[in-house]
């Protein structure tokens, strides 16, 4: 059991969170015992027919056979694991230029720091947010992260050869012309997010993360035995129950605007466990910043309009409004 003293002082009670409100929909959306065959794509025997159904149909699937060694799938949850033990005030000072330490909202600036929009929920959640082209300049000279570091870049490494796969397959499947596969992933933007849910007894409302499309290209998931995700599909939830050493894929708004709104950028959610804190470590990878996105769909925009307007939205009404803004013909108010 976590100590009391590593959590951000709001979660420390773990009976009454009170952090949210209540979802109207929940009780029927959704159904605990249904496990539904999710798609399994297996990187060793790539089949581009499954990967583009997967991709229409689900927009997420569970990837095998994907070559990150079992042990540093371990060695990093368990490293993660051992930094989250730390107390709260010493995550805040550990963690200086380029990772930085949240808590209670993954929305967060490029630089790291927390959006605070002052209308959001409270999510149940704590972070790391690793931009992985930027670790050399980690002065790690605290033993933890020393250690750290080397673990960081061969798990970027092997991320970034999943991402460049993957999103070249999407691109054939789609039948891109080369020059939009080319500045559809910018894999210098790849970033890990590693976070810990602590846990609540009464978590029937609390909401680890609240219901959300990633902005990325696409985003991969490993996420440790104690489960908590969820994903929307034909209008119900769904649990992403975890099976051992196997990633979770999930596309993002940038992925969903290149394939003209044949791929989806999944809805999904995380939930706090009743007893056990949870940890899960995302990689996240990006278009190129200037790289403009060409679709029937959608006006011509690139990733850094995208964030921007995701920043001031968030600011202002305290959401993301994403894809929306950005489709032809249609004025959102503002
Ligand atoms: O922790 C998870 O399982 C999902 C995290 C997530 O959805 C995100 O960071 O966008
Ligand atoms: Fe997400």
């Amino acid at each position: 059991m976590a100590n009391l003293e590593s959590f951000p002082p709001l979660f420390r009670q773990t009976t009454n969170p009170k952090t949210q409100p209540n979802d109207p929909d929940e009780p029927t959306k959704w159904n605990p015992d249904s496990d539904p065959l999710l798609p399994v794509i297996d990187l060793q025997c790539l089949n581009h027919e499954s990967l583009g159904a997967a991709c229409k149909d689900w927009g997420l699937f569970r990837l095998v056979n994907h070559g990150v060694p079992t042990t540093l799938l371990s060695q990093i949850q368990d490293h993660a694991k051992k930094l989250f033990s730390l107390s709260f005030e010493s995550k805040q000072a550990l963690f200086t230029t380029p990772i930085s330490y949240f808590w209670g909202t993954p929305a967060l600036n490029p630089s790291g720091v927390p959006l605070s929009g002052g209308h959001q929920n409270i999510n149940r959640l704590e972070g790391f947010n690793v931009p992985l082209s930027q670790l050399s300049q980690l002065e790690a000279e605290d033993p933890m992260l020393f250690t750290f570091r080397p673990l960081l870049e061969e798990y970027g490494g092997h991320l970034a050869r999943l991402a460049t796969t993957l999103c070249e397959a999407m691109a054939k499947t789609l039948k891109l012309d080369p020059k939009q596969s080319e500045s559809c992933l910018s894999i210098s933007t790849g970033l890990v997010r590693i976070y810990r849910y602590p846990h609540c007894s009464s978590n029937d409302h609390a909401w680890g993360m609240d219901v959300h499309t990633d902005s990325s290209v696409i985003s991969i998931l490993n996420q440790d035995e104690v489960g908590g995700l969820q994903v929307f599909k034909d209008d119900k939830w769904f649990p992403v129950k975890p099976i051992s050493n196997t990633l979770v894929v999930n596309l993002g708004d940038m992925m969903q605007a290149i394939s003209d709104d044949e791929y989806k950028s999944v809805k999904h959610r995380v939930k706090v466990n009743e007893h056990e804190e949870r940890i899960s470590i995302c990689y996240f990878v990006f278009p190129a910043d200037g790289g403009v996105i060409r679709s029937s769909k959608y006006k011509p925009f690139t990733y850094s309009d995208f964030r921007a307007q995701v920043q001031q939205d968030i600011k202002t009404h305290g959401f993301k409004v994403g894809l929306d803004r950005f489709k032809r013909g249609e004025t959102l108010l503002e």
